[in-house]
């Protein structure tokens, strides 16, 4: 694994120690945050329709962060390795997640693209693709972290001949707010093994993307 996969996989693992964990603030303290925002927006905490939006945000809170709590290595531990020889590329497309970027707490929208050829040790089910990606999208993210943390988990845990993935998506940042250019699209690749060391097998990744479209 390279360099800047190794530093974004370490990244990956829970990102709470347990000094972290002791400094949780309690759910009233969160709801009376939610409270503090509600009135920096101009708005009245106490009015009937927003007395229980703090409770409401901070349980959607647990909802969308809750890849904080989750392990990648758990996702990933059931391996079939009873595949009758199949041994060529596994791609899995289109995939949607909703993510939030680490510098305005804003959405980001999007599909990941994410493609294996399995080594000996077997295959992974496919529905833990895409639940490896939610892991790491109920995160606060930048989109190229989150591309480098699903690649290297793969990477590390079912050590592939090679994976590839894509991540396309739309940041809220940039069309709700800031400078408001809706529908520009972020595109992110990461290689590894023989995705990173042949450029013909990057070449059928991308080709194998826009099949059908
Ligand atoms: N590289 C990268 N940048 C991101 C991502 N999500 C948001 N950003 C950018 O983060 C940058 C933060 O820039 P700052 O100048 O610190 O903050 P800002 O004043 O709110 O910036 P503007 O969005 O330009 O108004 C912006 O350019 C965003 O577009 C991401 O996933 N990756
Ligand atoms: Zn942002």
């Amino acid at each position: 694994m390279d360099a800047v996969v190794k530093s974004l996989v370490e990244r990956s693992q829970p990102q709470r120690d347990n000094s972290a964990r002791e400094l949780l603030p309690t759910r009233e303290e969160a709801e009376a945050a939610v409270r503090v925002l509600l009135r920096w927006a101009g708005d009245d905490p106490t009015r009937e329709g927003l007395v229980d939006t703090p409770a409401r945000v901070v349980k959607a809170y647990e909802e969308l962060f809750s890849g904080y709590r989750e392990d990648p290595t758990s996702v990933l531990a059931r391996v079939f390795e009873e595949v009758h020889g199949y041994d060529d590329i596994i791609l899995v497309r289109d995939i949607p997640f909703s993510s939030h970027c680490e510098h305005h707490v804003v959405p980001f929208v999007g599909v990941a693209h994410i493609a294996y050829y399995p080594s000996e040790e077997g295959v992974v089910g496919l529905s833990k693709l895409a639940r490896l990606v939610d892991v790491f999208a109920r995160r606060l993210q930048t989109q190229e972290a989150l591309t480098a943390q699903i690649i290297g988990a793969i990477d590390l845990h079912l050590r592939p001949r090679g994976c590839a993935i894509m991540i396309e998506a739309e940041h809220m940042c940039m069309s709700m707010r800031g400078v408001r250019k809706q529908g520009a699209q972020t595109i992110t690749t990461q290689f590894t093994g023989v995705f990173r060391d042949d450029p013909a097998e990057q070449a059928r990744f991308l080709t194998m993307l826009r099949h059908g479209k």
